[in-house]
């Protein structure tokens, strides 16, 4: 479903070059949920970014089902962005719209009929169990509805992956805890291949079935959560 080859991204600015990604390759398959983990500034925002060209790789190439997107023109990558979905930790809302127009904005970017559209974001809405709060305005929800909202909105054109990028981060553990169920329920019952990058070791034991470790711009360590989750701890 995504295949990373041979991805290198060094970032170039004034100060000079910084390799974040060294040659690094995975594949994560259709139905996984998968961790990347790693200490802070390891690599992990750019590995994620990669998956759906927010970061061009600087070498390598980027699959999904089968299709190489590094090599795509802009109106194929479009459509391809489309199902590629993305929450992030510090939830990315419209302040200035509320909530079931939030869940709405990537539905009018794609063109879809108004009533289709008002319909799927209801449907949306029930899912991430905030019907009561439709005429709510960002500034007015907890954290952990701020990512409810920002997930139906994610899901909104149907996307087959969700990439989470540190997702729970801003969360305490038990809103964490029910932000994760809701992720495995959306992957168990919608199909949806997601990849959760994090720092916490509990968020990959929670959901993940399967977490590759990065360090220093490399993957040490990937494979089943069951086998990786003793090496992790040693490191
Ligand atoms: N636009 C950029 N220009 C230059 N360096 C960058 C840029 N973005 C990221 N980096 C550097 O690349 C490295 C990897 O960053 P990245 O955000 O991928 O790490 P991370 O593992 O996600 O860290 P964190 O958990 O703190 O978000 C870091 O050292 C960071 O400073």
């Amino acid at each position: 479903m995504i295949k990373i080859e041979n991805v290198t991204k060094i970032y170039s600015n004034k100060r000079g070059d910084f390799l974040a990604l060294d040659d690094v390759s995975m594949e994560v398959e259709k139905g996984d949920v998968y961790g990347v983990i790693g200490l802070s500034g390891a690599g992990k925002s750019t590995l994620v970014r990669c998956i759906n060209l927010l970061e061009r790789p600087t070498m390598g190439k980027v699959y999904i089902d089968g299709e190489e997107i590094t090599a795509m023109k802009k109106s194929q990558l479009i459509k391809v962005r489309q199902s590629l979905g993305m929450i992030f930790q510090d939830f990315n809302l419209l302040m200035q719209r509320n909530v079931i127009d939030n869940i709405k904005f990537p539905l009018e970017i794609a063109g879809v009929d108004k009533v289709e559209a008002k319909k799927r974001a209801l449907e949306l809405l029930h899912l991430v169990g905030l019907e009561e709060k439709s005429h709510s305005y960002p500034a007015q929800l907890s954290g952990g509805q701020k990512q409810r909202v920002a997930i139906a909105r994610a899901l909104a054109n149907s996307p087959k992956v969700l990439l989470c990028d540190e997702a729970t981060s801003a969360l305490d553990p038990v809103t964490t805890l029910s932000i994760l169920n809701l992720l495995k329920s959306i992957n168990e019952k919608m199909g949806v291949t997601i990849v959760i990058i994090t720092h916490e070791m509990k968020v990959v034991e929670t959901i993940c079935n399967k977490v590759a470790v990065i360090e220093s711009a490399n993957i040490v360590k990937n494979g089943y959560t069951k086998d990786i989750i003793g090496h992790f701890k040693e490191v």
